[in-house]
């Protein structure tokens, strides 16, 4: 069964909620991989992030059987793809370890933004694209139309869409025959020194990291010693095999198939998604293309609310790394948030992820800081030093020139949404690159950005600007000097370190006004007047006061009923959970985050 000719590697790329976990369901029925009782228990299983965030943060590859019409049994392997711009690399990745892509696009909505990014990815990669147009048992359903929007904007014939509908088994059967039919065998040679593409991994307490692999050349057995190309480190294995959905053992994996590697080693910094693994003896000499380690590009402060749960966190974060090579974490303290870590992540979606890992799986009660970016700041004394925390960017006298990273940003948009994209882009600083019209309907736009202007809410505005309809990818494309300050924020008169922030000058003004505003709305009001500055240095910039608070909550309950007054407190209690007491005033988390949320103050100043 592992002739090559009977292989068959591919993917499934959607839009949130048009389908794909619904067909891999279907699929993994059809070919009796799995029965219906035991996907319910998988169901279960399931991570409710995942189910929450309709987003799939880990899918194991699964192999199945296939009788085809030809009388001829396949082995089809289904590789799963993240599908946020966070993680594209991670989706590049798990596409070059396929042949061919399911394209499923829901029948009563048509192609969607988040559809469109991974399918030029799946192009660049040479895939073979077979569009699935889904939920045709639809009453709003309009496959036909669908069928030819594809036509029109990915360029494949609309005769080579399959209707379907994934709920109720409707074209399934002609899916898998045109998997088989349409998607090519894979190549590689058998004979060639063994190369094996990492796509993904997980770590296991008993057998260390696993790594997900599409073998392209050669063998892998059960007793080799591997060797990391990228990151050169070497491992024996202790086991491989396939995921049918479980982990399956096997005495070889050989060129073309799609399986796993447990390695032993302790974490998967050593094994990193798009690595090549070969052998310690008998190495293949190239790596298969495209390796990148991976590299935060975002920061922020996580702290405890409880400071006596600094040690807990650490160990959480410690766990939390062994399966997460992009996360990075270390030791931090902030004069108003005592001791914490200063993470970084791929994008704002990987940090909400973790935050929200380390409080649901870890239980931990959490304050994060405002994302930052990491800036080069080349000192007066020619001495260079990196600065991923604002408030430990030095003195402006000591500072020669700062660097910011920018980014090349494309989105892809209906043409009437080009006037509020540009808009949007201007006002963070967006230079305009290119614009081409990918059919009279639909433009693709190029920018280059600074990376801070992305990670405060650009993706949420640009999805707002355009109804969902733009989808945005960026790539790094350097480092650029910029007239940088850094903005501080006093509190009752105190400087919040955790608070402060790096902005351009030019728009300095703007943010600090906007900003101690939202805080004025943000936080509480105490007992006493206190007042909010944003300054530059000495120069204070901007000022709002929040007035004293005037009746006690309890005051309203008239002493007498001690149910309803015991549920005040608790009420009162719930909602101090996010609350951290900087000097004599309680500032709630919204506050740390609020340059993310400067346009809910309903002053849309921003120029
Ligand atoms: N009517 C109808 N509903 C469907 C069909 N396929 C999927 N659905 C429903 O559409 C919703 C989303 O389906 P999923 O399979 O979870 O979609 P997904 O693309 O995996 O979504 P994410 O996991 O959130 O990315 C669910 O409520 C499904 O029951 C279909 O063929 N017909």
């Amino acid at each position: 069964m592992s002739d090559q000719l009977h292989i068959r590697n591919f993917s499934i790329i959607a839009h949130v909620d048009h389908g794909k976990t619904t067909l891999s369901d279907r699929l993994l029925e059809l070919t009796r991989t799995i029965t219906e009782r035991e996907q319910r228990e998988q169901l279960l299983d399931s991570l409710d992030l995942e189910r929450e965030k309709g987003i799939t943060i880990k899918l194991k590859p699964v192999r199945m059987e296939y009788r085809a019409a030809d009388g001829q049994l396949y082995q089809l392997n289904l590789i799963d793809t993240p599908g946020h711009v966070d993680f594209s690399y991670e989706v590049n990745r798990s596409l070059a370890a396929c042949e061919g892509a399911l394209l499923v696009v829901d029948a009563s909505q048509g192609i969607e933004a988040q559809t469109l990014a991974n399918t030029y990815l799946a192009l660049e990669n040479d895939l073979v694209i077979i569009p699935v147009v889904n939920k045709i048992d639809l009453p709003g359903a309009h496959p036909e139309e669908v069928a030819q929007e594809i036509e029109s904007v990915i360029g494949i014939p609309a005769e080579e869409a399959i209707l379907a509908s994934a709920k109720e088994g409707i074209g399934v059967p002609e899916i898998l025959e045109a998997i088989v039919k349409r998607i090519p065998p894979p190549r590689g040679q058998r004979q060639q020194p063994a190369r094996a593409l990492i796509f993904d991994s997980h770590y296991d307490p008993y057998k260390g990291v696993i790594a997900y692999v599409r073998v392209v050349d050669g063998v892998f057995t059960s007793r080799d010693r591997v060797r990391f190309m990228g990151t050169g480190a070497q491992a024996e294995t202790l086991e491989l095999g396939i995921f049918r959905p479980a982990m399956t053992p096997l005495n070889e994996l050989v060129a073309g198939e799609v399986g796993y590697i447990a390695t032993g080693l302790k974490s998967v910094a050593d094994c990193q998604v798009g690595d090549t693994i070969t052998l310690a003896e008998n190495p293949a000499s190239e790596p298969l293309p495209g390796y990148r380690p991976a590299k935060p590009m975002v920061f922020a402060g996580l702290y405890p609310i409880d400071s006596n749960a600094y040690p807990e966190l650490r160990e959480a974060l410690e766990r939390l790394k062994l399966n997460d090579a992009a996360l990075s974490f270390q030791p931090e303290s902030s004069a108003a948030l005592g001791f914490g870590f200063r993470c970084g992540f791929l994008g704002l979606l990987h940090m909400e992820i973790v935050r929200e890992r380390l409080e649901r799986e870890y239980k931990l009660d959490l304050l994060i800081t405002a994302p930052s970016v990491e800036y080069q700041v080349l000192l007066s004394d020619g001495e260079i030093v990196t600065v991923a925390n604002p408030s430990e960017m030095p003195d402006l006298s000591r500072i020669e020139a700062i660097e910011e990273p920018v980014v090349e940003i494309s989105v892809i948009a209906p043409v009437r949404y080009i006037g509020t994209i540009m808009d949007l882009v201007t006002t963070r600083r967006g230079v305009f690159l290119s614009m081409d019209y990918l059919d009279p309907t639909r433009v693709l736009l190029k920018y280059r950005m600074p990376l801070a202007e992305i990670v405060i809410d650009f993706y949420d505005q640009l999805k707002s600007r355009t109804q969902g309809y733009a989808s945005l990818d960026y790539h790094l494309a350097g480092y650029q000097e910029a007239d940088l300050v850094k903005l501080d924020i006093l509190v009752n008169g105190q400087p919040v370190d955790a608070l402060s922030l790096i902005v351009h000058r030019d728009f300095a003004y703007q943010r600090g006004r906007d900003l101690v505003e939202r805080l004025r709305q943000l936080i509480p009001r105490q007992m006493f007047e206190v007042p909010i500055q944003a300054a530059i240095g000495s120069k204070i910039i901007a000022r709002e006061t929040i007035r004293a608070m005037r009746k006690d909550v309890l005051a309203k309950c008239y002493g007498g009923d001690v149910t309803r007054k015991r549920k005040l407190l608790e009420k009162q209690k719930e909602g101090k959970k996010r609350m951290k007491m900087v000097g004599s005033v309680e500032i709630p988390q919204e506050a740390f985050m609020a340059i993310l949320s400067l346009n809910e103050s309903g002053n849309e100043r921003e120029r």
